[in-house]
């Protein structure tokens, strides 16, 4: 561990005593380093029990303490090889795999920690989406290259090519403009991709691992900005992989991307590449940037430089609850620490997607810290958001997109929509795709693409939902949110529009009022929106990042107005703004949601939006919805 760098506790010593999931169970009689050492036949049945109740909260898959009693001492060397053998026998009774993932301590206080994991079940792996980001030339496509593919780069873009196939499906306009790109992991944590004269065949990949990762190719150019903010919310990735060409540092777009991360809640992890080619100092001084830009105010978070396999497993333990930013520095031409960063990439656990009627900031900050009030996503009326549409010829209308909550399963019927008048159409789920391979169900979580029924895709817009019918669900013109300006040159007030990215949405939306005046860089307000071309599907708690040019603003979504409650569009004249009413007194938008430090105020009093506004369309008055969706 670079001692300059705060470090993470080593190890999770309190994993065994925390308040795991709430059970009807006693399992008092198991508590204690020693009962694994000689558990009787009672404490090993319970053991068991207990050990399938996690791995069902920790979505397949949990990492296990060993010999972290409530005394921290830990174990003898061979007490420790009892207990580890004892775990062994459950894990394998309940036929699970067990990894030995490492061990520490001084002779007399040994602790370790196993990985166990579900075995490969055909048509389920665990999916855990990582979007990768970085300025252009950090090396993204060649690391992706070299990870999926197993093979070296050259320097000279040998390892990118591998990916040039999908990249020109995107240019054929087969596949969205964001990549996508995947790695197996079985359950032994071994890579499980074996390209196959240089091309890999998905569904393989995905029937021989119990963990696949799939990394969200964003766009590295400022030019494709709006489609990395997109690919950002509307593909729901887990984490995030800021790219950094160790010679070129944090250049162009950095910044830019590893803001957005932050303000959707993304936890992140940084790459920098190229350290065959760059000279120590060139290296040092990147670095040292890097760590000051984590630790400002406006990030927050904790770098770690990741050096060995301890550090992969503290920080990737550690990655999701605390503000940990592990930083791994590799070469896609030497391969050097790649194998550090492929064990990280197979220890990440499922985020699962905080529920929408939770605070916006949940997280589930461990495995054994599910409360069983929540409900698991699973057993939830099925809610799935469309991000892309297909026209596939002998299939017939697919849409791609994220399985939020629910189990969607073959001939379903679920409500698509909002039309243009915000209602929703009954739609039947003619068949089921995850990863190229065909799927009898769908759950909470989980990517899909549906092949649907006596629809045409001209019907279907990215930003529509699937949702069961049990949800009633209301489309709505108009939304109160509390958003948090990270940057405006002037200032904002009622009136001023700019793009609303939510989940897939992705439109214009005008500020009706305000709770206050004017708005400028660094302040927060709640604010009422109504979108200028059709209704959407929102909910509460949502995140969602409001931009247009220069301006930033995050956010979250506090109540949504269904349409047909809705009052008549805003007067563009109307004096006196409204106060958005029954608002929350609490807020979760904190200045910490702001990726950069706050920029000195340089605006002039008196500036207004109008300034910002002159332009184009944007002075066209807001399309008027239909009166039907408005009253
Ligand atoms: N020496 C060396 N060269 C590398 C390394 N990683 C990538 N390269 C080279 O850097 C160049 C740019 O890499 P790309 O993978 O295309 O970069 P990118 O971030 O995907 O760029 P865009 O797709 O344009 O956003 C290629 O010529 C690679 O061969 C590395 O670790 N060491």
């Amino acid at each position: 561990m670079d001692t300059a760098m705060e470090s993470p506790k080593q190890g999770s010593p309190q994993v065994e005593e925390k308040a795991f999931v709430e059970t009807e169970t006693d399992y008092s009689s198991i508590r204690g380093k020693m009962v694994l050492v000689s558990p009787s036949a009672d404490q090993f049945e319970l053991l068991q029990k207990q050990l399938m109740e996690r791995l069902e909260h920790g979505n397949g898959e949990i990492i296990y303490d060993v010999g972290v009693g409530e005394d921290g001492r830990g174990l003898s060397e061979s007490e420790l090889s009892a207990a580890a053998a004892t775990l062994c026998s459950i894990a394998a009774a309940a036929r699970v795999s067990c990894v030995e993932l490492r061990r520490w301590g001084a002779p007399a206080a040994r602790c370790a920690q196993f990985l166990l994991r579900q075995p490969i079940r055909h048509t389920d792996f665990m999916e855990i989406r990582v979007a990768v980001v970085g300025n252009v030339d950090a090396g993204k496509s060649t690391l992706l290259g070299v990870l999926t593919h197993g093979e070296l780069d050259n320097g000279r873009g040998y390892a990118r090519q591998r990916l040039f196939r999908h990249k020109h499906e995107m240019e054929s306009g087969r596949t969205s403009s964001v990549g996508n790109d995947i790695l197996g992991f079985d359950d032994t944590g071994n890579v499980v991709n074996k390209p196959d004269h240089g091309t890999l065949d998905w569904v393989k990949i995905c029937e021989r691992s119990s963990k696949v990762i799939t990394f969200i190719d964003l766009a590295g150019h400022e030019r494709y900005l709006k489609t990395t903010v997109f690919g950002m919310t509307g593909h729901a990735p887990d984490f995030g992989m800021l790219m950094i060409g160790a010679n070129a540092g944090i250049v162009g777009m950095t910044k830019e991307h590893l803001g957005l991360a932050l303000a959707l809640s993304v936890p992140v992890f940084v790459v920098v590449t190229k350290i065959d080619m760059c000279p120590p100092n060139v290296l040092q001084d990147n670095l040292k940037l890097l760590i000051r830009i984590l630790k400002s105010s406006g990030c927050r978070k904790v770098p770690v430089m990741v050096k060995t396999k301890d550090d992969v497993i503290v920080s990737a333990t550690n990655f999701v609850s605390q503000r940990l930013c592990p930083i791994f520095q590799v070469s896609n031409v030497s391969g050097e620490n790649l194998e550090l960063l492929t064990m990280f990439l197979n220890l990440l656990k499922t985020r699962m997607p905080a529920l929408h009627d939770q605070p916006a900031e949940f997280q589930i900050d461990d495995t054994y810290s599910v409360p069983t009030r929540m409900p698991a996503l699973h057993d939830q009326p099925a809610e799935f958001q469309i991000d892309d549409t297909y026209s596939v010829p002998g299939v017939g209308t697919v849409v791609s997109g994220t399985t939020l909550q629910g189990v969607i399963k073959l001939n379903d019927t679920l409500l698509l929509g909002p039309d243009p008048l915000g209602h929703f159409t009954p739609i039947t789920v003619k068949s089921i795709h995850r990863k190229r391979m065909t799927v009898p169900e769908v759950r909470g979580g989980q990517t899909a693409s549906f092949a649907l029924k006596k629809i045409k895709r001209s019907q279907i817009r990215k930003g529509m939902v699937m949702v069961s019918p049990q949800l009633s669900p209301q489309a709505c013109w108009q939304f109160e949110g509390e958003i948090l300006v990270l940057h405006h040159p002037t200032t904002i007030s009622s009136r001023y529009q700019a793009m609303v990215h939510c989940g897939s949405i992705r439109q214009t939306a005008s500020i009706l009022s305000m709770s206050r005046d004017c708005l400028r860089t660094g302040d927060k307000a709640l604010v009422r929106f109504r979108f200028i071309k059709h209704p959407e599907y929102l909910k509460r708690g949502q995140r969602m990042v409001f931009r247009e040019g220069r301006t930033k603003a995050v956010g979250n979504v506090l109540r949504v107005i269904p349409a047909a409650g809705a009052p008549p569009p805003r007067k563009p004249h109307a004096k006196r703004q409204e106060q958005p009413t029954d608002l929350p007194l609490e807020s979760d938008v904190t200045t910490a949601d702001s990726p950069f430090e706050m920029q000195g105020d340089k605006r002039t009093e008196g500036h207004s939006h109008r300034g910002r506004r002159s332009r184009g369309k944007r002075d066209k008055p807001p399309e008027q919805p239909p009166l039907a969706a408005a009253n």
